[in-house]
């Protein structure tokens, strides 16, 4: 963590805890920083806790314990209307008896700006999101997706240092919505304001994301750039939650050489204990289909799905795991048939381990 008072760090939280009424505690100890002008990406289940970290930083709560900075200053008591801080919310909460230059207006008028000014400034904002011309047009004479776009502009308008968007893609259709992912990810390059976005959705935070703080349970259990996260997995749930996996028990025999489904395999991890029980990764674009007996695992075909790209094939090994191969090779179903992976496609995770210990093994590999 670079910590509050780095001049790039916009937002940090410091041992951030949140419990509600009598409630067991929604963010447990919660500690992290952003950098100015970045896209980060909150990505969990629901419940986890997501919303409650937007709300805390757009001044709607307060922290129960711990701190919160910005700009390395502690704001936990700073009312959200004095904080530099918008929010994109998942239903738009558009004013549906103005027009949309009024609802982007809004906030300006508010704040009594000349109307010179507002014009200007409601201009410039409505031609950031690709709106020019939409000025008099009602809301509900608006489609899903400028609807979205002028819940855009409204948060843009008076230019804040950080755009806090709450799920403001999940009430589009996928075609709607893949084009609006590749739109804000365009707008927040060219605004070059921080974006903190929450979604619950995988793919999302990956196709979008500068950074993915990964949740669970009111913690973050991993934060990186998506190809980190992705490629090197701290844990079970973000292994899991993050793209299709296969997650097996193991056992680390000593450094380079890993045991699991009953063989030993080598592998590039080093610095465990000897004989300490971990969690195997193996992402299924990973696995290579052999000829029986040519693979290092011997398994048998139990479905297999065309997905376009490559078929999904599911199998199971002798030791009762199950293996999902990613493959452009068709096999059939019942059929044996060998995997095989690089010693690199072995991702090794220890029970427990915090993000700073997980850090510190990888750089030693390197
Ligand atoms: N004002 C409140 N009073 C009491 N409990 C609350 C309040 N707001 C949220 N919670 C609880 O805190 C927990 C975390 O909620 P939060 O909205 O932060 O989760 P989330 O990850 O954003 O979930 P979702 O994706 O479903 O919106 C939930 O169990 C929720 O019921």
């Amino acid at each position: 963590m670079n910590g509050p008072d780095n001049p790039g760090t916009i937002i940090s939280f410091r041992g951030v805890t949140k419990q509600y009424e009598g409630d067991e505690a929604v963010l447990k100890n919660v500690s992290f920083d952003m950098e100015r002008g970045k896209f980060y990406t909150l990505l969990g289940p629901s419940g986890c806790g997501k919303t409650t970290i937007l709300r805390l930083i757009a001044g709607f709560t307060e922290p129960t314990r711990g701190d919160i900075y910005f700009h390395g200053k502690v704001i936990n008591h700073v009312p959200a209307n004095k904080r530099q801080v918008n929010t994109v919310f998942q239903d738009y909460a558009l004013f549906p008896h103005l027009d949309v230059f009024e609802n982007v207006a809004f906030g300006l008028r508010i704040k009594k700006l000349k109307q010179a000014e507002i014009k200007e400034k409601v201009l410039e904002a409505l031609r950031f999101v690709n709106l020019a011309g939409y000025e008099n047009r009602e809301i509900h004479e608006m489609s899903g997706g400028q609807r979205q776009r002028v819940a855009i502009a409204r948060a843009i308008v008076n230019r804040p240092e950080i755009i806090l968007l709450d799920e403001p893609l999940s009430a589009l259709d996928l075609k709607l919505r893949t084009e609006m992912q590749v739109e804000l990810r365009e707008l927040q390059r060219r605004l070059g304001i921080t974006f903190i976005f929450v979604t619950h959705d995988q793919e999302e935070a990956l196709a979008m994301s500068d950074e993915i703080f990964v949740l669970n349970n009111g913690i973050i259990q991993q934060s990186g750039t998506p190809t980190d996260i992705y490629d090197e997995p701290i844990n079970r749930f973000v292994a899991d939650f993050i793209g299709e996996s296969n997650i097996v028990a193991g056992r680390m025999t000593k450094d380079f050489l890993v045991e699991f489904a009953g063989k030993s395999f080598a592998c590039v991890d080093q610095g465990l204990q000897p004989n300490e029980p971990v969690d195997i990764v193996i992402r299924p674009e990973d696995l290579e289909i052999t000829r029986p007996g040519e693979g290092k695992l011997e398994v048998r075909v139990e479905t297999q799905l065309f997905r376009g790209v490559h078929y999904e094939i599911q199998c199971a090994d002798g030791a009762g795991n199950r293996w999902l191969v990613h493959s452009t090779r068709k096999a059939e179903v019942g059929e044996a048939i060998g995997l095989t992976f690089d010693p690199e496609a072995i991702h090794v995770m220890r029970f427990n381990e915090t993000e700073e210990e997980f850090d510190k093994r990888l750089e030693a590999y390197s």
